[in-house]
């Protein structure tokens, strides 16, 4: 049965965060730390819920990009693997990270679904539809050879317009009508990708991607395969990894207190690799969303909240290690962490500062310009 007291105080400290969270406070320090990791795993936890809420109300997701979002998935699970294997990192780096990678799954989930799935179900919709209009444009019995049973169309000539002629007589043989449909007519006018688009004008979707042609009735729009593999690898990581990190955790401590660890603190070289590889990947994951924003220039579709929250975060987190410990070994072996979380920082205050200047600032010009433009037209 392992010991309840913290190894170094050798008696039990705060027991409700020995118990939750196998993290030893037995001095202010310990517990302002504690407090910054606490904080930061709070605002690591809802900050992808406001961008969660955009995509949910405006059903697309545009504004954010996905490369970005991969990147936190792939530096999450070294990040994860990596706090399991350092021991230098504190239980609440782990709880966070563990807390975020299940945060921007449900998040990446979500994007998926209205990219991906709901667009493909969207997109066979639309190919139904036109091929029941195919089928109803389809006379029930064949048109004889000669012109003799057609109703005769004023002027026309059979040989110039013969699928016109065609049509004419199976909707007149249909409705009984003398005059046929006239927005139906317009449609056998068009084929292709045009057809389609008019046929279903309620979904004023710009993203689907039109037909190329009639018989891709039965072609299912394909899914890239680089979103659905990383796919099953977050969600095997998600699966596995909490109990392998537990399974390690005790063979590397002995028993739950890390606290144990910083008395004779080996430091993981594998941990440490995993540490860098994930601050370059977090790093750089910040690059395509900043670009997007000057590509698109705007922020259309982008909560900020996001990056506010995750700028919160990183700046606790960042406290959290600092205030435990003013060791240069503890600092040096967190140093990918420490690292990554403040450039972040620096990262997340540019991308709101690009949410302001577009959505606030170029706003402004534009509008100064349209008014400009009206009275140089007046004038
Ligand atoms: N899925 C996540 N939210 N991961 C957190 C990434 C933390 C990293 N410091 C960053 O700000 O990018």
């Amino acid at each position: 049965m392992p010991p309840s007291y913290c190894v170094n105080e050798r008696k039990p400290c705060v027991r409700w965060v020995e118990k939750y969270f196998k993290d030893c406070l037995c001095n202010l320090k310990d517990e302002i730390s504690f407090s910054f990791g606490l904080t930061s795993l709070v605002f690591w936890g809802v900050a992808e819920i406001p961008q969660i809420i955009t995509i949910f109300r405006t059903k697309k997701s545009h504004g954010v990009s996905l490369v970005f979002l991969l990147t936190w998935v792939a530096g999450d699970i070294c990040n994860l693997t990596g706090c399991i294997l350092e021991p230098a990192t504190l239980p609440t780096q782990y709880y966070t990270a563990l807390l975020y990678t299940i945060t921007t799954i449900v998040l990446l989930l979500l994007i998926v679904y209205y990219d991906y799935i709901s667009r493909w179900y969207k997109h066979r919709q639309k190919v139904n539809l036109v091929r029941d209009h195919e089928e109803e444009k389809k006379p029930l019995k064949p048109p004889k050879p000669t012109n003799k049973s057609g109703i005769p169309i004023p002027n026309g000539s059979p040989k110039a317009a013969p699928r016109q002629e065609y049509y004419y007589m199976s909707a007149r043989s249909l409705a009984g009508s003398g005059t046929p449909p006239w927005g139906i007519y317009m449609r056998a006018a068009k084929s292709g990708p045009s057809a389609i688009e008019s046929i279903d004008d309620s979904s004023s979707d710009d993203e689907a991607p039109p037909a190329s042609s009639n018989n891709s009735a039965s072609q299912a729009m394909p899914i890239p395969r680089s979103v659905a593999g990383s796919y099953g690898t977050f969600l095997a990581a998600a699966v596995n990894l909490p109990l392998k990190g537990n399974a390690l955790r005790q063979g590397y401590i002995g028993y739950g207190g890390r606290k144990l660890l910083q008395e004779y603190e080996k430091h993981s070289t594998f941990g440490q690799w995993l540490g860098w590889l994930m601050a370059a990947i977090y790093i750089s994951g910040r690059v395509p969303q900043i670009w997007l924003n000057i590509k698109r220039s705007s922020v259309e579709g982008l909560n900020p909240f996001m990056f506010v929250f995750a700028l919160v975060a990183n700046v606790t987190y960042v406290g959290s290690i600092l205030v435990r410990t003013t060791e240069w070994e503890s600092i040096k072996a967190n140093m990918p962490w420490l690292l990554d979380a403040v450039i972040c920082v620096a990262l997340d205050i540019f991308i709101i500062s690009q949410y302001i200047y577009y959505r606030y600032f170029r706003r402004r010009e534009a509008k100064d310009d349209y008014k400009e433009a009206g009275k140089v037209a007046a004038s």
